[in-house]
């Protein structure tokens, strides 16, 4: 773990729409971004990724800096988030793993018991130093407009290494976490260990607000997420707040029972799925204190409804739009990823709605 200053070498982008938006602030326009708006869905991206794989293009500077440009230049979004992968810190760190096209994340020997988390290896910055290379590349590039880092939150890391890929119910995850609660926190204080020093290296190298994707956590209670899983999130929200005061925002799937307690973790915005309507979520998460500010929240189009056609997609944008007036600050996102056979046109034209259905509001 390295413990070495931050360096400030953010950019000023003090008025940036992402930014003042995620600070509860009024900005010029309601920022929008997409989760997973550089990869498949583009046909330049799937040319320049052409004969690399997957996890090697997230550790080439030149390409992960051309992918992440590829969506801004094309869209006009307000925010970058760099091209990487929630599974590469753990890859990078010596993890025997590869992301499998059409599958996903696949571990080669799953974890099972305490010998294994013992095996573990933690992540030296140096395993990563390419990502911050494309850190220094891209905030050169954006200009004005912000970039997001990113990692996978404990629970989610650990249902790959425990399931050793993809998994519908999670069963070895939750049976691990139920019949030894020892061996599952010290494999989520070491995911948790490995999560912030990938935040720090990215933090270090200028990213101007970081997300915590816990894709999977809608799967547990609302109980097992306060017992098993809030604590590790916490320390990470924390550890990225010693580090730099850039925005931290929490994205989860499926979780509309866990909004509140995923606002516990200490995040400054959070990501709602398309599930829960945003004045709901807002009602949910706005359990803080009498007179606190009310919570920034980012979504939640659902990202099949870009199927639908363009009129479907216009009632959509507004009728979110119109639900997330009801929080503090709203970024417009999906509720999910860009789905890959997405027509990027169609995403190009929802920045252009949100921008002037929002504009000088
Ligand atoms: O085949 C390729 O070209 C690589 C596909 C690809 C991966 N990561 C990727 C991309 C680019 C893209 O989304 O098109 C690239 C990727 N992975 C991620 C992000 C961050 C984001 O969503 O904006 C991004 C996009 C970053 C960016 O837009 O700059 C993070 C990620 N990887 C993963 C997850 C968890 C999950 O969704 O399972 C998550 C959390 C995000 C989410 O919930 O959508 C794990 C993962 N990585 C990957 C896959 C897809 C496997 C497949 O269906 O081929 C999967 C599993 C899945 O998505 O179901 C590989």
């Amino acid at each position: 773990m390295t413990n070495s200053a931050p360096v400030s070498t953010r950019r000023d982008l003090a008025d940036a729409p992402l930014l003042v938006a995620a600070r509860g602030g009024k900005p010029r326009h309601t920022p929008v971004w997409f989760m997973r708006q550089a990869g498949r869905s583009l046909p330049e991206y799937r040319q320049v990724r052409e004969g690399t794989p997957m996890l090697q293009a997230c550790l080439t500077p030149e390409l992960v800096s051309e992918i992440t440009m590829q969506p801004v230049r094309r869209h006009g979004v307000d925010a970058a988030i760099l091209f990487s992968d929630i599974v590469l810190p753990l890859y990078a760190a010596g993890v025997g793993l590869d992301i499998v096209a059409g599958t996903g994340p696949v571990v080669s020997n799953p974890i099972s018991g305490p010998s294994d988390v013992e095996a573990l290896p933690s992540l030296d910055a140096e395993q990563v130093a390419p990502v911050a290379e494309a850190v220094g590349l891209l905030v050169k590039e954006l200009g004005s407009t912000p970039l997001i880092g990113f990692a996978g939150a404990p629970f989610t890391l650990a249902s790959y290494l425990v399931e050793g890929g993809p998994s519908r119910n999670h069963e070895r995850t939750k049976a691990l976490m139920h019949s030894d609660p020892k061996t599952w926190h010290a494999l989520l204080e070491k995911l948790a260990d490995t999560t912030l020093e990938f935040l720090r290296v990215q933090l270090n190298a200028g990213v101007d607000a970081i997300q915590l994707f816990d894709s999977w956590a809608g799967a547990l209670s609302l109980r097992d997420y306060r017992e098993f899983v809030l604590p590790h999130s916490r320390r990470i929200f924390e550890g990225v707040a010693e580090i730099s005061d850039v925005p931290r925002i929490h994205f989860g799937v499926g979780t509309g029972e866990l909004l509140g307690a995923m606002r516990n973790a200490g995040p400054d915005v959070v990501g709602v799925d398309w599930r829960v309507p945003l004045d709901t979520a807002v009602a949910r998460l706005g359990a803080a204190e009498p007179g606190a500010a009310k919570p920034v929240v980012q979504g939640n189009l659902d990202p099949a409804v870009l199927f639908a056609g363009w009129d479907a997609v216009e009632r959509e944008v507004h009728r979110i739009l119109e639900e997330g007036r009801e929080a503090g600050g709203h970024i417009f996102n999906l509720g999910h990823g860009v789905l890959p056979t997405t027509d990027p046109e169609i995403l190009t034209r929802v920045v252009e709605l949100v921008h002037t259905a929002t504009a000088q509001r």
